[in-house]
């Protein structure tokens, strides 16, 4: 008989995951707190932007092999292997993570659980939680069942979410015995077979190996921001300098694209809870670069808006600024800690009056940002606009014909957040164009 799958928490790690292993050819329940996203995925509306997912889910809402609930107890009473992908959003006002979603989940599940069943958590943590929740579990499952915990952090980028769930480029698994082992490479047989390395491992090493991922993730994007300042400074040129490190294979072109710098609800908090954690541990020295990597990220935020206000002549009042891009990066419509929202809302804060527009985090962003003027497209956002700011590098930005574009503004003048635009292109049309470590033409 087939394995039964359940997910806990369906947002942008769950509902994907969910979906896969529906894909994989398992029977899966998703389970959310939030009883709307459940009724919208059980309806076949993927409550977010993330390509391929919405094919995939209403595939398998037909095949039935995906249903959703809001109910613990029939969880409890259907799964083999229940995953564990609830939030750990940053702590406010604290660098921690958030760890009550998690507890909550395990809190609640544990008690329902009926017969021998694998725990297997998703979820970003600080190193240490999983042997916690071992041992929580082990207090709340009814006698006699035989529950045991695994972890297994998570590796998909949004935005190619759907497709690093079917062919990860690497399973870890965080277990304390033979049988979870085997109990999830039984689940990923098809991920294994089709050439996904496997590293087994304790707890411990499982849940760093995940931040550990991030930092170096975030390292490499404030490495070439804080070349982009020299770069800035001597009148040199960041693009042609991280092109030319990118082809020594030691270093690679992947995550040196300077400009706005990192945002989104993983890589920003993930760096801050592993130093908090490591403080904690005695550790905090090891990690006190990444001190710095936040503080050369949040910098290039300042530097963006210092750009946009010299090219209104010194000060945002009465003048209109055009933004390009509202989510944290393109193919999202994820808006957590985005760069653009920041960069737009500093400048409203400044007296500038702003108008952004992004092709699918609209909604997101009324909601977080109701103070901010919004439009339905790049053209529309442009209207008389004494500076275009390009914060989230969307393919459909990189399309916009410059001569048709300057007709619609008060002044021909583009800052390119993200190095993505065609400096030759723009100026060719009568445009200033500006960028964060190019020097000017
Ligand atoms: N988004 C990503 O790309 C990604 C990738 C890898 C790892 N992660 C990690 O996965 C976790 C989830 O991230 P996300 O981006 O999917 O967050 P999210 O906010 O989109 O989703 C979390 C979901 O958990 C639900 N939830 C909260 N408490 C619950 C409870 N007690 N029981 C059941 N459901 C509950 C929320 O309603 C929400 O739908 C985080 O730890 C994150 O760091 C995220
Ligand atoms: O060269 C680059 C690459 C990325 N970014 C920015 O970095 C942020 C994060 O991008 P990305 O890593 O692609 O997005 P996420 O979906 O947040 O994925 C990260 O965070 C996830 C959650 O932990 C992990 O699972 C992924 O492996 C990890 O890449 C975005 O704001 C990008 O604009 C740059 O500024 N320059």
């Amino acid at each position: 008989m087939s394995l039964k799958v359940t997910v806990i928490g369906t947002g942008y790690l769950g509902a994907t995951h969910a979906a896969g292993m529906a894909e994989l050819g398992y029977e899966v329940l998703g389970l959310d707190v939030d009883a709307e996203k459940v009724a919208s995925l059980a309806a076949g509306r993927v409550p977010f932007y993330e390509p391929g997912l919405a094919e995939l889910l209403t595939r398998h809402l037909d095949t039935g092999r995906l249903r959703f609930t809001t109910d613990y107890a029939e969880v409890g009473e259907f799964g083999d292997v229940h995953f564990v992908c609830v939030g750990t959003p940053q702590k406010k006002g604290e660098f921690a993570a958030d760890l009550r979603y998690v507890d909550a989940a395990v809190e609640a599940l544990a008690p329902h659980l009926r017969r021998p069943t694998l725990v297997v958590g998703k979820s970003t943590v600080p190193v240490g939680t999983a042997a916690r929740l071992a041992t929580r579990i082990a207090e709340l499952a009814p006698a006699g069942t035989d529950a045991e915990l695994a972890w297994n952090p998570e590796f998909l980028r949004e935005g190619f979410a759907v497709q690093d769930t079917l062919h990860p480029d690497r399973l870890v698994f965080g277990v304390t015995s033979a049988a979870a082992e085997a109990r999830l490479r039984e689940v990923y047989a098809a991920t294994i077979e089709a050439g996904s390395p496997v590293v087994v491992t304790d707890y411990a090493t499982a849940e760093l190996v995940k931040v550990s991922a991030n930092a170096f993730l975030s390292t490499k994007i404030s490495f070439i921001n804080a070349m982009a300042e020299v770069c800035e400074a001597a009148g040199a040129d960041v693009v042609k300098l991280s092109e030319s490190l990118g082809y020594d294979e030691r270093i690679g072109r992947r995550f040196l694209g300077a400009g706005l710098g990192f945002g989104g609800g993983c890589l920003p908090k993930d760096i801050r809870a592993f130093m908090a954690r490591a403080g904690e541990l005695g550790a905090d020295q090891a990690l006190t670069f990444l001190r710095e990597v936040d503080a050369i990220n949040m910098r290039r935020r300042s530097r963006m808006v210092d750009l946009a206000r010299e090219q209104c002549g010194g000060g945002f009042l009465g003048r209109r600024i055009t933004v390009l891009g509202a989510a944290f990066k393109p193919e999202s419509d994820d808006i957590r800690d985005s760069p653009a929202l920041n960069v737009a809302a500093q400048i409203q804060l400044q007296g500038g009056q702003v108008t952004v527009y992004d092709p699918k985090a609209l909604d997101n962003a009324r909601k977080m940002y109701p103070g901010l003027n919004y439009a339905e497209s790049a053209e529309e956002a442009a209207e008389g606009a004494h500076v275009v700011l390009h914060l989230t590098e969307w393919p459909e930005f990189r399309e916009i014909d410059p001569v048709a574009f300057g007709k619609l503004v008060a002044e021909q003048r583009v800052v390119d957040g993200r190095n993505a635009l065609d400096p030759d292109r723009w100026r060719a049309a009568g445009w200033t164009y500006r960028a964060l470590g190019r020097p000017n033409a």
